[in-house]
């Protein structure tokens, strides 16, 4: 059956619009549909100097894949026109709204996917909604308290064991019931979405050199080791913890599937070092597939057109990808 996939641009001021238009330019094996303000993608693609149709989604399920050129779209309105790097307050529960219909659209079966482009976390939290992150907020939509953020580009993974949360709450939030879930949902979807035989999974420390022997921390000896055991013993192929500033080498990578960091800061750094605009954003266990650009809302190469849309490819590629193989199961 064909892919079926919601779009949603993100941030209207930001570069998510010029993404949409992009993305008509090529051909891609589904249907895509764009949860955003009709007017706001004809003004970008004005802007854009790109030619693109764009067609109201009638609610019927496509059956032939959205051809090159045309974008369907489920007209989400604007609170106020978006001028292109300039937040507008005013437009922050638009920007929640177009998630809520992509991802009810995906809850119904409507849609097999969701691809999100970025959103400024700021503004909307400015605007009075509480929201720290697409993962976050999706995970709350579908009531599941445990989802994996997990970051992908050519050799590297990296899955998160907490996401949007201040550095000063992360101690607390390492528990080892929270920790035995990620590496359990990651080692499942390693293995059965990803294709992963005996994947093996490398663990970072919390603390400085892994905790030095407790000398320089003891999460590791209370929380982190005791966990590792239990997995191992239940058959998952885990490694650590390891000294995070050391383990991101070849000697370890090569053999790796993915590696756990603790906190977003010591995993993501180093994987959009290696694959900045060449990654995706994948929310592992969900009851629907969603993938995402590795960027953020770049508010200042809005209607530019000097982006790069590497990522957002990428991220259309894999849902496309994993709709199929989900398909296969
Ligand atoms: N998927 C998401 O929704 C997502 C991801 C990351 C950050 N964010 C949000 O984006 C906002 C801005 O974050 P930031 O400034 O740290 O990161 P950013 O990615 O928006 O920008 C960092 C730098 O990279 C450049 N850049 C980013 N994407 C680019 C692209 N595709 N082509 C060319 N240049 C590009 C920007 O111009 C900027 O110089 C924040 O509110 C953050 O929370 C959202
Ligand atoms: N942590 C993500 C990154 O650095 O790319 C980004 O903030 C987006 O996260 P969500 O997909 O949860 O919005």
């Amino acid at each position: 059956m064909l892919p079926v996939l919601a779009f949603t641009p993100g941030e209207p001021a930001g570069i998510g619009p010029d993404l949409a238009i992009m993305m008509s330019q090529q051909h891609w094996s589904a249907a895509i549909v764009v949860c955003a303000d009709i007017n706001l993608l004809r003004q970008r693609a004005e802007q854009l100097a790109l030619t693109v149709e764009l067609r109201p989604y009638n609610g019927q399920r496509p059956t032939s894949p959205t051809p090159k050129g045309v974008l369907l779209v489920e007209h989400i309105p604007l609170a106020k026109t978006a001028t292109a790097g300039v937040l507008n307050v005013e437009n922050g529960p638009y920007v929640v709204d177009t998630l809520t219909r992509a991802s009810e659209g995906n809850l119904s079966g409507e849609f097999d996917a969701i691809v999100t482009g970025p959103v400024h976390k700021g503004i909307i939290n400015d605007a009075g909604i509480a929201f720290s992150g697409h993962t976050e907020f999706f995970a709350n939509l579908a009531n599941k308290n445990d989802v994996v953020m997990m970051l992908a580009t050519e050799g590297l993974r990296v899955a998160l064991v907490t996401t949007h949360i201040p550095l000063a709450y992360v101690n607390k939030a390492i528990t080892p019931d929270r920790l035995t879930k990620i590496l359990t949902i990651l080692h499942n979807d390693l293995v059965y979405k990803f294709g992963e035989v005996n994947p093996k999974i490398l663990v970072c420390g919390l603390n400085p050199h892994a905790g030095e022997n407790g000398y320089l921390g003891r999460e590791e000896i209370e929380v982190i080791e005791p966990v590792l055991n239990e997995l191992r013993n239940k058959g998952l192929n885990l490694h650590g913890p390891l000294p995070a500033d050391t383990l991101f080498q070849p000697k370890y990578l090569d053999t790796a599937a993915a590696v756990v960091a603790m906190y977003h800061d010591q995993g993501l750094p180093v994987l959009k070092y290696k694959g900045f605009g060449n990654a995706v954003n994948i929310t592992l266990g969900l009851p629907f597939i969603r993938t995402s650009v590795d960027h953020g809302t770049a508010l200042d190469m809005a209607a530019t057109g000097n982006i790069n849309s590497g990522s957002c490819q990428l991220a259309i590629q894999t849902a496309i990808d994993m709709v199929r193989a989900s398909q296969n199961e």
